[in-house]
């Protein structure tokens, strides 16, 4: 199954065109992203990917199209607007609080999402909602693999597992949708290929789709549902990993 009908995406773009002056950064680019699925975007330096994930998460404006999350038309929302309504992006270099425990900073990512003031008045509400949240911090610790590491401040921890840290406030900001941009990126092979067998595992354990956008595709191509390749912003092939690696056009654009 590799192209969606708009009905089972969580995110469809239709003919989104993004120029910078001259340069056409995106050119009518239309893609889904499949609800539960894990969404490669490949092509080489310069294609577009970067500006593709702009434009949807609303950092950037289009000139020309339209992005619909969960079938809702959010082109040119601003990015908080996309981000509380489900649609989260992790970047290249994780920020989170590097001070505070990974427990912390994901107690931190769920509180974000806009708390009723009032409650904080009612104390016996407020102490069986800090209880709550806390049960479910560590419920999204272990599906990211990170609950024996609760008590770790921030700093302390791993390039690859810092990115979990990331899809892990995500998850507690309640994404359903995460943008990862190189979530290898920086990390060795073994635990490259761990990193990626959990974004499986999650997507089949909680309503969560992945756009990921990464270089090494001899590790990450294995474990995509659905592949997009594009190149000088135009999507040129599209399908699952094994009709990607077969597509003449592809092998030319990596070795050519
Ligand atoms: N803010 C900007 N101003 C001008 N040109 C830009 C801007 N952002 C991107 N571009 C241009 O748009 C094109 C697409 O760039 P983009 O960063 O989206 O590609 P990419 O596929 O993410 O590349 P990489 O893999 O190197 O990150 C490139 O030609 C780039 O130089």
């Amino acid at each position: 199954m590799s192209h969606a009908n708009s009905n089972g995406s969580i995110l469809s773009t239709r003919n989104l065109t993004k120029r910078f002056g001259g340069v056409v950064a995106l050119d009518s680019v239309t893609i889904d992203v499949q609800r539960n699925s894990i969404t490669l975007l490949i092509g080489p330096n310069g294609a577009g990917k970067t500006t593709f994930v702009n434009v949807c998460t609303g950092v950037l404006k289009p000139d020309y199209g339209k992005v619909l999350f969960n079938s809702i038309d959010i082109t040119g929302w601003p990015p908080y607007k996309v981000y509380s309504l489900g649609f989260a992006r992790t970047f290249q270099i994780p920020q989170p609080f590097r001070s505070l425990t990974v427990l912390d900073n994901v107690l931190v990512a769920m509180k974000s999402r806009g708390e009723n003031p009032l409650r904080a008045l009612v104390k016996r509400s407020w102490v069986r909602e800090e209880k709550e949240n806390i049960e479910k911090a560590f419920k999204i610790l272990e599906v990211v693999g990170l609950d024996s590491y609760w008590d770790w401040e921030a700093y302390k921890l791993g390039a690859g597992h810092l990115k979990m840290l990331e899809v892990a406030r995500a998850l507690a900001s309640g994404a359903k949708l995460l943008a990862l941009d190189e979530p290898i990126g920086g990390t060795d092979p073994g635990y490259a290929s761990r990193i990626f067998e959990r974004l499986s595992k999650i997507r089949s354990i909680l309503d969560v789709s992945f756009l990921v956008i990464e270089h090494r595709i001899d590790i990450a191509l294995k474990y995509a549902d659905n592949v997009y390749v594009m190149d000088r912003g135009r999507v040129v092939a599209s399908g699952t990993s094994v009709e990607i690696l077969k597509n003449p056009k592809v092998a030319e654009i990596y070795l050519g």
